[in-house]
């Protein structure tokens, strides 16, 4: 088998070889070993013999199937087959069904479904997994040494996802490929809508400003995100730094190729995938790094397409934070100039953080960035088109759903982050969040985080608050310096779990 996996390499296992083959097998023996005791049901019996006969194909001498085979092959056998076509009725349709997901494979759409494990017997589960992988086409690199390979290529053309784009690709490359259950898009459309507060008259109408922070305080504790409206920040220098971001991704690679650079103590830095030799699949985007505050980059170090408008767009945020900063430190029961003042620096440091999503060839296998909450006092967020959701739970007893966050027009998008989850000892909540990959595009978004760096951050110093409300309970979380936070976050990649384990108590 080691030999076959070789011989397949990156490449052939990107579409459908020994990749696939070695991962299907050893799903198919982990579950069979899980439940010795099963009969296989007709359609795992489907699955293993499907893969019995890839085994065959490539002993013939294929060694390397089209996607057009793939699909081809798979819709026959499944529709024809008495296996998982019948499970909880269709699993593969060309028409959605209730509940069912949809799935562009190739140039064709398919609706499936994802059954429950609580729903079905393991039997029909391990056939559903193995199904929803063949339909994918998702195979996982031949080894863990191939993928770091196919890493290292594509992070030295220096040219990111953007660079692929410009090459011509038209499927997404197995790096890109996330596993089928964190694709999962089912948002949820109508029950929920993140609150949006309008800021007019947060410095002259007194009368609004009680309401303002109960309307503040109230989002914080909730969902964890709000938008906002008449902010104060003029329109054009908010599609200015847009554009600007726009255009920088947009000029030849090798006028990018100066500022990639992985360097966490570069103030400028452009790359694909902070997390790129960490994370467990990579996303679909590329950033552009701008550590503005406390200490900014000289302008001649600021590309050329956004030296004027970023430090104009950095000026506008920054006041804007800090008027969103005063309503924070109210709603905890303090001072207006409460976090400003605190030692965690809460005000001192912005990072200017241009993402740019360009479109997808295959959305549906990959994401624009995977689900995370923020390393971040507070994050302000600008986006040009839609893709943002966040995890919500209505309540603590229901199950939490996707919900989207509009790309309204003019607004901000503003979130807690972790380290103000901390601060306020859980009181304020850091939500997960996410962005779609989409056939659309491409989408730019400014994602401003309020947090130091440098050597601002190696002094600043988070602890739970533990006055105003938060005077009677317990700290949760032991104190630990803003630096330390971010080295740990970036240690730890878009895993899908919350930095802030590590130091609760
Ligand atoms: O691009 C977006 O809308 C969000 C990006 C994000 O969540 C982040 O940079 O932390
Ligand atoms: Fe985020």
């Amino acid at each position: 088998m080691a030999d076959l996996v070789k011989s397949f390499g990156p490449v052939g296992g990107e579409v459908f070889g020994g990749g696939y083959l070695t991962w299907m097998r050893s799903a198919a023996t982990n579950y069979t070993q899980q439940c010795s005791a099963w009969t296989p049901s007709p359609s795992l019996v489907c699955a293993l013999r499907d893969l019995a006969m890839f085994e065959t194909w490539r002993r013939k001498g294929y060694s390397r199937l089209s996607d057009k085979d793939c699909i081809r092959h798979t819709r026959r056998r499944r529709i024809r087959s008495h296996g998982i076509s019948r499970l909880k009725g269709n699993i593969l349709r060309k028409q959605p069904l209730e509940d069912s997901k949809s799935m562009d494979v190739g140039q064709r759409r398919w609706w499936f479904m994802i059954l429950e494990e609580a729903h079905c017997t393991p039997q029909q589960a391990a056939a559903a997994h193995l199904f929803a992988h063949a339909v994918t086409l998702q195979p996982p690199m031949a080894s863990a040494c191939d993928r770091l390979r196919y890493l290292k290529a594509f992070d030295d053309t220096k040219a990111g996802v953007k660079g692929l784009i410009d090459a011509g690709i038209t499927t997404v490359p197995a790096i890109f490929r996330h596993p089928p259950d964190t694709l999962a898009r089912a948002h949820d459309e109508d029950r929920f809508a993140i609150p949006v507060i309008d800021l007019a008259g947060v410095t002259t109408a007194p009368s609004r400003r009680a309401e303002l922070v109960a309307e503040v305080k109230a989002a914080a504790e909730t969902v964890g995100f709000f938008q906002v409206v008449n902010h104060g920040v003029p329109g054009p220098v908010m599609s200015e730094m847009l554009a600007a971001l726009r255009s920088f991704n947009e000029e030849p690679a090798e006028a990018r190729r100066p500022y990639y650079s992985r360097d966490g103590q570069s103030r400028v830095r452009y790359h694909s995938n902070f997390d790129l030799f960490r994370s467990p699949a990579a996303n679909w985007r590329d950033t552009l790094y701008l550590d503005m505050a406390p200490t900014g980059p000289s302008p001649g170090e600021i590309p050329a397409a956004c030296r004027g408008i970023a430090v104009e767009f950095t000026r506008e945020v920054q006041r804007l934070g800090g008027t969103l900063f005063e309503l924070l430190s109210e709603a905890m029961g303090l001072h207006r100039g409460f976090l400003e003042q605190h030692e965690a620096g809460c005000l001192e440091g912005l990072s200017v953080v241009g993402h740019y999503y360009p479109a997808s060839p295959q959305p549906h296998l990959t994401m624009g960035t995977s689900r995370h909450t923020d390393p971040s006092f507070l994050t302000v967020l600008l986006q040009d088109i839609g893709g943002l959701q966040v995890l919500h739970r209505q309540r603590n007893d229901e199950q939490p759903v996707w919900v989207e966050v509009p790309a309204e027009a003019g607004a901000f998008t503003v979130n807690v982050g972790d380290f103000l989850q901390l601060l306020s000892n859980d009181r304020f909540r850091s939500v997960e969040h996410r962005v779609l990959s989409k056939s659309v595009g491409p989408r730019v978004s400014v994602a401003c985080f309020f947090r130091p760096h440098g050597a601002a951050a190696a002094a600043r110093v988070c602890a739970p608050i533990l006055v105003g409300d938060g005077a009677a309970s317990p700290p949760r979380y032991r104190s630990v310096t803003v630096e330390e936070l971010i080295v740990h976050y970036r240690d730890k990649a878009l895993d899908g779990t919350s930095m802030l384990d590590h130091y609760r108590i």
